[in-house]
C-alpha cells in the first residue's frame, strides 16, 4: 500500500497561492467570481420578493397601482441578475478551462527542466503524475476553483443576508438549521475521509489499469497481443483489477447513499418544524400570508447556504491538498548547475582528459550501486569502446558522462573541471549521442535531424550523406520533406528499425558536439549498412572523442582502447590486439561470437561478427 503524504503547506497558504495564480492569469476572473456569486445569491431573494408581492396583491393588502412599480422594478432586477449571473458563470467556465490549459503548459515546461533522474523510479513518476492530475480534468483544482470560489461568495453572502432576514424568527430555528447542516457536513467529511483512505488502494489499481489500457492501444504491443493470443490473459487482468477497484468504489457509493438519506430526512424535519411554527404565527395573526412565504422560503434557503458553505469548506480543503501536489512538483529544483558556470566551448573539448574519479552511482529506488568506484581517463580525440554483458552498466556510464545523472559518489572531470562547475545546458552542448531507445516526432525528416537548431543546408546535406540517410530519402515521394509518424499524418512514412538508426545518427552528426557517443548504433542495421558505418567510423569520429558501445565486438577494432565492464567496474582494458593476447574476458566473448562465423563460413570475417 502507498503511504499517504502529509500536506506541506497549510490550506490558507495554498488558497492565497491559488488566488495569486488566478490574479496573474486574468484579474477580471475575480470580478466575475464576485458578480456571479452575488447575483446568484440575490436572485432567489428577488424571486421570493416577487412571489410575496403577488400573494399580497391577491390578498389585496396593497393596491395594484401601488404594487406595479415595485413589481416592475423587481422583475427588472431579476432580469438583470439573470443576465449577470449567466454571463459571469459562462466566463468562469470558459476561462477556467483556458486557465487550466495554461497551468498544464507550465507543468509541461517544468517537466522539461527537471533532472532526468526524476523519470527513473516510482517516486519521481508519482510526483509527476500527482502534479499533472491537478490540471488534467475540469473537476480538478485549477478549473474547479473558480466555481468553488463563486459558490463560497454566494453562500457567505446568503448566510449573512438570510440571517438578518430571519432575525425576528426564534433563534432556536437557526440553531436547528445549523445543527442539521453540521450533521450532514460531518457525515460528508466522514465519507470524504473514507474516500481518501480508499484512494490509497484505488490509485495503484487505476495506474495499473491505465498502463494496461495504454498497452492494448500500443502499436508495438498489438503484434504480440495477436500472435501470443494475449486477449484472454489481458481480459482476465482487466476484469480482476476492475472488480477490485469497483468493490472499493461501491463501499463509498453506499456511504454516499446513506448521506443522501440523512440529508433528505433532516431537511424534511426542518421543513416540518418550520411549517408548524409559521402556521402557528399566522393563526395568531402575527404574520401575513406573504410573510409566511418569505419566512418559509428563507428558512429552506438558509439551510442551503449553510450546507453550501460547509461543502465549500470540504472542497477548499481538497483543493488545498491538490495545490500541495502541484507546488511539490514545481518546487523540484534541478540538482544540476543551472546557474553561471565555467565557460566552455560547445565545439571544443579542450586539451585535458575526461576523468571518472571513484565514481559510484545508485539508482533512486535501487538497493545496490550500478556503478562502483569507477575510474578511467580518456584523452581528447581517443576512441573508446565500452563492452560487457547485458546490465553491466554501460548505458548508465554514458548517462553519467553526459550529465543526465550525477554520481552519488566521486567526480567526473571534463576539460580540467568537475562537471558540476559547468552550466548544465552548456555542458550538454559537448555531446552528440545516439541512444539505444530512439523516438520520432511528427515532423519532416529534415526537421527531425535539425532538432530546432539553426538550419545550415550544407551541413544538413553532409550529415545525411555520411549517415546513409540520403539513400533512404531518395526513395521517398517528398524526399527529406516527408513527414514522420503515420499515426499522425496519413502521408507520413514509418521508417524501419535500421532506417531510424540512420536518422538518429544524422541527428547526432548535425549537432556536431566534440564528444560522439554511440550506444549500440548498429544493432538494427543490416550487415552491409553496419560495415559501412564501421568503414566510416574513422570519418564520423574525426576530430572527436568517441565512445562506442556495442555487443558486436568486431566494431571495437576501430577503437583505440576497449574497456570491458562488468558489474559497474572495468575488469579489462587495452586494444583489441592486447586483449586478444591476454586471453581473458574479452577474448572469451570475442571467441564465442566469432565461433559460428568461423565454423560456418570457414573464414574469419570480423566485420560482421
Ligand atoms: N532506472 C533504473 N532504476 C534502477 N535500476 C536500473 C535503472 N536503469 C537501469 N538499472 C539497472 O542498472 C543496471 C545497468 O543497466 P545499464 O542499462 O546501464 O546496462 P548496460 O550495460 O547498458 O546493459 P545492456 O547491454 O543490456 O544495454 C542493470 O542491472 C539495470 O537493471
Amino acid at each position: 500500500m502507498e503511504k499517504k503524504s502529509e500536506q506541506t503547506y497549510s490550506t490558507v497558504n495554498n488558497m492565497i497561492f491559488l488566488f495569486k495564480e488566478i490574479w496573474q492569469y486574468d484579474k477580471k476572473l475575480i470580478l466575475h467570481v464576485v458578480l456571479a456569486g452575488a447575483s446568484e445569491m440575490i436572485l432567489p431573494l428577488a424571486t421570493l420578493g416577487l412571489t410575496a408581492l403577488v400573494i399580497d396583491a391577491v390578498a389585496e393588502t396593497g393596491s395594484a397601482s401601488q404594487l406595479m412599480p415595485v413589481f416592475g422594478a423587481l422583475l427588472l432586477l431579476v432580469l438583470i441578475l439573470t443576465i449577470v449571473s449567466k454571463t459571469s458563470m459562462n466566463t468562469l467556465n470558459y476561462q477556467g478551462n483556458a486557465f487550466r490549459v495554461v497551468v498544464l503548459n507550465k507543468l509541461a515546461m517544468h517537466l522539461t527542466s527537471v533532472d532526468f533522474e526524476m523519470f527513473d523510479g516510482n517516486k519521481g513518476q508519482e510526483k509527476i503524475n500527482k502534479a499533472f492530475d491537478t490540471a488534467n480534468s475540469p473537476q480538478q483544482v485549477f478549473q474547479h476553483s473558480l466555481i468553488v470560489f463563486e459558490s463560497a461568495v454566494k453562500n457567505s453572502l446568503g448566510f449573512l443576508v438570510y440571517n438578518y432576514l430571519l432575525a425576528d424568527i426564534h433563534w432556536l430555528f437557526i440553531l436547528l438549521i445549523a445543527l442539521s447542516s453540521i450533521l450532514n457536513f460531518k457525515y460528508s467529511m466522514y465519507v470524504n475521509k473514507k474516500e481518501d483512505e480508499n484512494k490509497e488502494f484505488v490509485s495503484p489499481i487505476t495506474r495499473k489499469l491505465n498502463y494496461l489500457k495504454e498497452r492494448t492501444g500500443d502499436f508495438k504491443q498489438a503484434k504480440d497481443m495477436r500472435l501470443y493470443k494475449m486477449e484472454d490473459w489481458f481480459g482476465s487482468l482487466f476484469k480482476e483489477l476492475s472488480a477490485t477497484k469497483y468493490s472499493y468504489l461501491e463501499k463509498i457509493l453506499r456511504k454516499k447513499f446513506g448521506g443522501n438519506i440523512l440529508n433528505g430526512l433532516s431537511s424534511i424535519l426542518v421543513d416540518l418544524v418550520a411549517y408548524v411554527f409559521l402556521i402557528q404565527l399566522i393563526i395568531q395573526g402575527q404574520i401575513s400570508v406573504a410573510s409566511f412565504t418569505i419566512y418559509f422560503g428563507a428558512i429552506a434557503t438558509l439551510s442551503n447556504w449553510i450546507s453550501g458553505l460547509l461543502k465549500n469548506a470540504v472542497d477548499i480543503n481538497k483543493m488545498g491538498m491538490e495545490i500541495d501536489d502541484y507546488k511539490a512538483f514545481m518546487a523540484i529544483e534541478s540538482e544540476m548547475n543551472q546557474g553561471e558556470g565555467i565557460k566552455i566551448d560547445g565545439a571544443d573539448l579542450g586539451a585535458d582528459p575526461i576523468e571518472f574519479k571513484n565514481v559510484s552511482y545508485l539508482y533512486p529506488d535501487a538497493e545496490q550501486e550500478t556503478i562502483k568506484d569507477f575510474n578511467v581517463s580518456i584523452k581528447p580525440g581517443e576512441k573508446i569502446a565500452l563492452v560487457g554483458i547485458n546490465g553491466a552498466g554501460k548505458s548508465t556510464l554514458i548517462k553519467l558522462l553526459t550529465g543526465l545523472y550525477r554520481p552519488t559518489e566521486g567526480e567526473i572531470r571534463v576539460n580540467g573541471h568537475s562537471v558540476d562547475d559547468y552550466n548544465i545546458e552548456d555542458y550538454f552542448d559537448l555531446f552528440s549521442v545516439v541512444f539505444q531507445d530512439y523516438y520520432e516526432l511528427p515532423v519532416t525528416i529534415d526537421e527531425m535531424v535539425i532538432q530546432g537548431q539553426d538550419e545550415d543546408t550544407l551541413k544538413l546535406n553532409k550529415v545525411k550523406k555520411r549517415s546513409g540517410l540520403n539513400r533512404i530519402i531518395e526513395n521517398l515521394p517528398q524526399k527529406s520533406q516527408t513527414k514522420l509518424v503515420k499515426r499522425v499524418y496519413s502521408d507520413a512514412v514509418d521508417l524501419s528499425g535500421g532506417q531510424k538508426q540512420k536518422l538518429q545518427l544524422a541527428k547526432a552528426l548535425y549537432k556536431n558536439g566534440p564528444i560522439l557517443v554511440l550506444d549500440e548504433p548498429t544493432a538494427a542495421l543490416d550487415s552491409i549498412a553496419e560495415s559501412e558505418i564501421y568503414k566510416q567510423y574513422e570519418e564520423l569520429s574525426k576530430d572527436k572523442t568517441s565512445i562506442f558501445i556495442s555487443h558486436r565486438l568486431a566494431s571495437t577494432r576501430f577503437c583505440d582502447r576497449i574497456l570491458f565492464v562488468e558489474d559497474g567496474q572495468i575488469i579489462e582494458e587495452g586494444s583489441h590486439a592486447q586483449l586478444m593476447k591476454k586471453k581473458g574476458h574479452y577474448y572469451k566473448m570475442f571467441e564465442t561470437q566469432s565461433y559460428y562465423y568461423k565454423n560456418e563460413g570457414g573464414e574469419e570475417d570480423y566485420a560482421v561478427v
